[in-house]
């Protein structure tokens, strides 16, 4: 018989929460044990349905881990309340993926740490294709000493932090330095990459990396269609890490395995 995954979403009144929901949903072997939102949210004490296009679904929205027992938590909240999401995981031994950025330093060295106890992965952005193109331009870097790189973001208008996730680890990718800089409230530089950050209407999420080289220019350009990508990504994700050993991991395991 198939064993059936027990699963916690944290930011379950989010945007992403809810595709997540629904895409959890769609699985079989999963269950839903509890969604997790903050403490004044006004779903607090619903039942999931109310966040979800099932309107059967009874497992209770919550502001906290206390006493929930899962074998995964999916994470996509906000970098105030990641911390608690990490401790729970941590004490209880649960498997933790998570897409949560504008994390600060501090908050990724806990990931590293909790990478000793538990089985972790955290991705700046849930699509395969990222990290794929995320190992095309350290290869770009390798080759190519005198390129010169910028990139530019483009994401709702609700976004909370800037610049996106992606944009820094796409930038990480090029570069030495893994500090950033802030220019000013929309343009960054990590080393010698300017990264520009739009807040546009509704975008799900666009990533374009201009490559500058001595006789020939290279334009990449990502487009989310929307926010399932990140979601069915996150759940497949999920999936796979309740098999691993304790460890952290990026998205290249998943591609390599
Ligand atoms: N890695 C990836 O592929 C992706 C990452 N993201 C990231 O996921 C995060 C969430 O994105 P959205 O859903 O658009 O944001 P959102 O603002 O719509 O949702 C955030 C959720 O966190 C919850 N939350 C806030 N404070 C909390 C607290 N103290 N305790 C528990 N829950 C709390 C909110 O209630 C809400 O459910 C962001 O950091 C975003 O950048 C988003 C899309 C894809
Ligand atoms: O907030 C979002 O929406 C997204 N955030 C992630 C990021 O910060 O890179 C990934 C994706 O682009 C959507």
């Amino acid at each position: 018989m198939t064993e059936v995954l027990r699963v916690i979403v944290s930011g379950v009144t989010g945007r992403m929460g809810r595709r997540l929901v629904n895409a959890l949903q769609k699985q079989a072997t999963i269950h839903i044990v509890a969604g997790i939102t903050s403490p004044e949210n006004t779903f607090l004490g619903k039942p999931l349905s109310a966040v979800s296009h099932n309107a059967s679904h009874q497992a209770p929205i919550l502001s906290n881990f206390s006493g929930l027992q899962a074998d995964v938590v999916i994470d996509f909240s906000q970098s105030k309340c990641f911390d608690q999401v990490v401790d729970y995981c941590v004490m209880n031994e649960v498997a933790l993926v998570s897409g949560t950025t504008g994390l600060s330093q501090s908050q990724f060295d806990r990931i590293s740490q909790a990478g000793h106890f538990i089985p972790v992965l955290w991705a700046a952005n849930f699509s395969i294709n990222i990290q794929i193109i995320k190992n095309l331009l350290q290869v770009f870097k390798q080759k190519n000493h005198n390129g010169e790189y910028r990139i530019t973001e483009t994401h709702h208008q609700h976004k909370q932090d800037a610049p996106s996730g992606t944009a820094i680890a796409l930038a990480q990718s090029l570069s030495d330095s893994q500090h950033l800089m802030v220019v000013d409230h929309n343009r960054f530089t990590l080393g010698t990459i300017e990264i520009t950050s739009v807040r546009e209407a509704e975008v799900p999420g666009t990533h374009q990396i201009y490559c500058d080289f001595p006789n020939e220019t290279i334009t990449i350009e990502h487009v989310s269609k929307n926010g399932d990508l990140f979601a069915e990504g996150a759940v497949s994700a999920a999936k796979w890490l309740v098999q691993q050993d304790n460890g952290l991991y990026d998205l290249n395991a998943i591609i390599l395995a």
